[in-house]
């Protein structure tokens, strides 16, 4: 059956399924364009979802507001729905496929009634790579439309690319907000039954009840990296919550450098850094997503699946990230949550000093006596990685670039030191295996309680997370065997404070002296000391040339404290027995030889 917009029978087939179940009164097919760009503002500036902004502030931008109850990813709604429980894992919430599905087909029942389905064809990753990742999203909700277009490929491009038979994954959501006839629209429609179910065998993805971005833009956190990391287990490679960077040295050598944070660590930050070190370039090719395959040459080559920046609004200005706000200031942007300046610009708080008036994330006034901040913690903006002053040539590239260090970092007041490299690549898995971050405000939860969130990626991983850390370990085999191919491991802290709860290192641009550290580490130069927990960089062997830092903060930002990590041992092993036998052995004996080393210590 042929149709204006594919040939695609099955595409066609499910299109027809999903419109009769969930009743919407059009079905508009995307096209990425300008003009559709412009209709669909056009239109949700009409309903009142949208504020424009004014154009000689941020041209072709918007201010949206969620409702209150709908400011974040939905953890406790997220599902892995595996055939088997057991491939669930200790970290994932499930529900057997079938069930979830016949809940969930009644939630959709006449779900989309009055609205528009869109039907949104995008590609994680170049439409010219060797293998493209296609995906296509069906939702009522014009928001995710148009922020699905800065986040990815998305249109007539990819449907062409498609052809009539290329596999893609099925993407499915609803606000859940139908429309009787006559009744006007909210703002920020959305249910408060919420579900946002993968299913990992038949690689499909139903999402319903929230507007919001982690759970609405299907093509990021559910389809790149919870979906891509069970096809990454199967197929012999890597879906990781990680920044890429392209690090230039004053000499001109380039190294690529991988990081893996979890929030309120400044990924962003880092991906984006405008370097204090003279002559040392960085430059930024993700900030959130990293795909990392063996090339033929047994390195590790990494792409960034992704088409645009969806960052945290709130501490981002330009002392903490210059390059984000040169991005943004060229609009095409979608901001949510953050406060509206009178002169139609938009405000978060870390933006120095607030003007005297502001409509909040909540659409009230807000002065800056108010008590409650003007944004909310986990605002965000959406911009176009394309705008990005300092995007490295490489983003383009299908291949990639090849990754000679991988981060792994933390928030921790304590007991962390500011850099350490791992002894071979099987304790690097241990280091982020046991990852270990204070939560922040921006998550729920107390604050300042020390969480493990293995590889960033405790919320992203599609299943047994015991199955996620062997697979770590068996990639090093994809290194050929020859394990001079593997990027190094390193494990770095920013945040160690000291006894008065200060901050000991400086952060932000100063983090370019740890990057020499780790480059120079890579070229056997720079110089470490041998400690129960790695090889920790010596205070003579960071250039802290120009920094004026006290000589014991120094010091103290370097130090292992053999008690602090005793005590640390517990919850280790606590943490590891949530995955049984599915530990792979080799961490426990990392622990064990912890262990011992800290007791010679
Ligand atoms: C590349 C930068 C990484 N980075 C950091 O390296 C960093 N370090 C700190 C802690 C800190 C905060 C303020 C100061 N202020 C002054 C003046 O030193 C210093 C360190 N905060 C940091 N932040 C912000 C975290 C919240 C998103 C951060 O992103
Ligand atoms: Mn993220």
């Amino acid at each position: 059956m042929s149709h204006p917009h594919t040939s695609h029978s099955r595409l066609l087939a499910w299109i027809d399924e999903v419109a009769a179940l969930t009743t919407p009164d059009r079905i508009v097919w995307c096209d990425g364009s300008d003009a559709e760009w412009t209709r669909l503002t056009d239109e949700l500036v009409e309903s009142g979802a949208l504020v424009r902004l004014n154009p000689e502030k941020k041209p072709n931008s918007f201010w949206a507001r969620t409702d209150p109850s709908d400011v974040a990813r939905v953890e406790e709604r997220t599902f892995i729905c595996s055939a088997d429980e057991a491939d669930a894992g200790p970290t994932n919430n499930w529900m057997a496929p079938a069930e979830m599905k016949s809940l969930m087909t009644e939630l959709y029942r006449g779900s989309m009634r009055g609205r528009t389905m869109y039907v949104v064809p995008f590609c994680m990753g170049p439409l010219d790579a060797e293998n493209p990742m296609f995906g296509v999203e069906l939702t009522d909700s014009p928001y995710v439309v148009a922020s699905m277009r800065i986040m990815t490929r998305m249109g007539a491009e990819v449907l062409r690319k498609m052809g009539d038979d290329a596999d893609f994954v099925p993407c499915l959501h609803s606000i859940g907000a139908p429309l009787e006839p006559g009744q006007s629209d909210v703002a920020w429609p959305c249910n408060e039954t919420k579900y946002i179910s993968h299913f990992p065998e038949t690689r499909e993805i139903w999402s319903f009840g929230s507007g919001y971005g982690g759970n609405s833009l299907l093509g990021k956190k559910c389809y790149a990296l919870r979906i891509a990391s069970v096809a990454a287990r199967d197929e012999g490679w890597l879906a990781e919550h990680m920044l890429i960077m392209k690090l230039t040295s004053p000499e001109g050598v380039v190294r690529y450098i991988a990081g893996a944070f979890p929030s309120a660590c400044g990924k962003t930050n880092l991906a984006m850094l405008d370097p204090t070190l003279e002559g040392w370039k960085v430059e930024t090719i993700g900030d959130d997503i990293a795909w990392m395959r063996f090339g033929e040459d047994g390195r590790l080559w990494a792409t960034n699946p992704e088409f645009g920046l969806f960052g945290v609004a709130p501490g981002t200005d330009f002392h903490t990230n210059p390059n984000a706000m040169r991005t943004l200031a060229k609009g095409n942007s979608v901001f949510t949550n953050v406060a509206l300046t009178d002169d139609g610009d938009i405000w978060w708080e870390g933006m120095g000093e607030p003007p005297a008036h502001l409509t909040d994330w909540k659409g009230q006034d807000w002065t800056p006596e108010s008590e409650a901040p003007s944004s909310h913690p986990n605002s965000r903006f959406c911009t176009p990685i394309e705008q990005c002053p300092i995007l490295a040539d490489e983003y383009h590239d299908p291949r990639g670039v090849p990754i000679d260090a991988i981060l792994f970092g933390g928030r921790r007041k304590t007991t962390i030191p500011l850099v350490t490299e791992a002894r071979d690549w099987v304790h690097g898995v241990y280091l982020g295996a046991t990852l270990s971050s204070e939560t922040t405000a921006a998550a729920v939860g107390q604050v300042g309680v020390v969480r493990r969130d293995p590889m960033a990626m405790l919320p992203f991983i599609g299943y047994h997370a015991g199955d996620y850390f062997q697979h770590w370990i068996d990639m090093a085999k994809g290194a050929s065997g020859d394990a001079s191919k593997l990027p190094k491991v390193f494990y770095v802290n920013w945040f160690r404070r000291d006894a008065d709860g200060g901050f000991l290192w400086p952060g932000f641009g100063e983090n370019s002296r740890v990057l020499k550290w780790v480059v120079e580490r890579l070229d056997g130069k720079a110089d470490a000391v041998e400690t129960p927990i790695g090889h920790v960089a010596t205070p003579e062997s960071l250039d802290l040339t120009g920094l004026d830092i006290d000589p014991a903060a120094v010091e103290a930002v370097l130090r292992v404290d053999s008690d602090e990590w005793l005590a640390e041992l517990p919850q280790v092993t606590e943490w590891f027995e949530k995955f049984g036998d599915k530990l792979p052995a080799v961490l426990w004996a990392e622990l064990d030889a912890l262990r011992a080393r800290l007791a010679d210590a």
